[in-house]
């Protein structure tokens, strides 16, 4: 018999590596809330969708992107493309692993009115019972644009508990002590099964385990983009901590994925105060990655992130994760800075 969600592990790995080859392009739009967003977000949410809804035809799909200025007639050039871009995606030759029935391979060309639909099918609200995907297509789409890291993201929930989850981070090097040697990684996790790092050439797995806490070698993992968490929040903490060693900066969620194997000691996401909720996409394959390699994902409450409360996680007490020694004592450390920072508490 085969491990439990054998057949949805196996998909995700196919789908977000497939999503990773698309054509890196930079063409851009700006969405209603001033944030970027490529024909890489588009065509890579496209594609996976399609490929769900041929191997899983009743889950339902909570993607970040839809496809609403696409249909508008100033989003004409950009659909041409991203008709282009996906189904260079879709119908590329199947790999080891990869099935004709999840809508792939030669001949599986799509319309842009169908890529639309595709993209749209990812507008379920979430919600605490069933089966349900999250799909963050490009995470760190500004380090996508900087040439820096990046990750499309795929995560498979039951009753709001993620099960299964992918990270497919193709700037990402394999070894971070090789920074220009061989890029591109895939990190799977199953709740229960541990998790791992795959080249994203299917080759090479290796189990993931998070090295014990050492003060001396601890350090930060935080964004690059100063509007997304709060890094003076970060720096008070890492002084009453007695860190030593200066933070890793790096987009999207490729920072869970390197707290996962060791390379940083805490990913820290303090809120802004600016009232932004964090999304469900942003931390559903991450946490579980993290979770699976022997960390605790919390908030600064030190409560568990929920995934059921609809698209986002509700009221931002922001993120924590480290590995399962430290997570008590950061904490304290948190809500001792935090409990002076009323911006932290501020409601969403
Ligand atoms: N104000 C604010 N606060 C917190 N988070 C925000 C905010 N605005 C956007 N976002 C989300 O941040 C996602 C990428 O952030 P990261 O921290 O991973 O990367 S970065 O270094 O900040 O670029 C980014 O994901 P992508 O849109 O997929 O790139 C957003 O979902
Ligand atoms: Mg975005
Ligand atoms: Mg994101
Ligand atoms: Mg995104």
């Amino acid at each position: 018999m085969s491990l439990p969600f054998a057949a949805e592990k196996q998909f995700a790995i196919s789908a977000v590596r497939r999503a990773c080859t698309l054509t890196s392009s930079n063409e851009t739009l700006t969405k209603g809330d001033k944030s970027p967003v490529t024909v890489g977000d588009f065509s890579a949410q496209a594609l996976i969708n399609i490929m769900l809804h041929h191997a899983f035809p009743a889950d339902l799909i909570v993607g970040e992107e839809d496809a609403a200025d696409l249909r508008a007639e100033t989003g004409l050039g950009l659909r041409n493309r991203i008709v282009e871009l996906a189904n260079e995606a879709l119908t590329g030759e199947l790999g080891q692993g990869d099935y004709a029935e999840w809508g792939i391979g030669p001949g599986s060309e799509q319309t842009a009115e169908q890529l639309m639909d595709a993209i749209d099918r990812g507008n379920y609200q979430g919600g605490r019972s069933g089966r349900m995907w999250t799909i963050d297509p490009i995470d760190g789409t500004k380090g996508f644009l900087r040439g820096e890291q990046y990750a499309v993201c795929l995560a498979f929930l039951v009753d709001a508990k993620v099960q299964v989850g992918v990270l497919g981070c193709p700037n990402l090097p394999i070894d971070m002590s090789k920074p220009d040697g061989e890029k591109g990684c895939l990190f799977v996790a199953v709740r229960g099964q541990g998790a791992q790092q795959i080249k994203l050439s299917g080759a090479d797995p290796i189990p993931l385990s998070m090295p014990p806490y050492s003060p001396s070698t601890f350090n930060f993992l935080e964004s690059v983009e100063a509007a997304h968490a709060s890094l003076s929040t970060n720096d008070k903490i890492s002084s009453l901590m007695g860190i030593t060693r200066p933070p890793i900066r790096m987009d999207s969620q490729a920072k869970y994925a390197c707290l996962a194997r060791g390379d940083g000691g805490a990913y820290m996401r303090m809120p802004t105060g600016v009232g932004y909720r964090e999304k469900i996409w942003d931390h559903a394959a991450g946490s579980l990655i993290v979770e699976e390699s022997g960390g605790i994902v919390s908030n600064s409450r030190g409560e568990p992130l929920d995934f059921g409360l609809g698209r986002t996680l509700g009221e931002n007490y922001g993120v924590i994760a480290t590995v399962k020694d430290a997570h008590a004592r950061l904490l304290e450390v948190v809500q001792q800075v935090t409990a002076a920072d009323v911006s932290v508490h501020s409601k969403a």
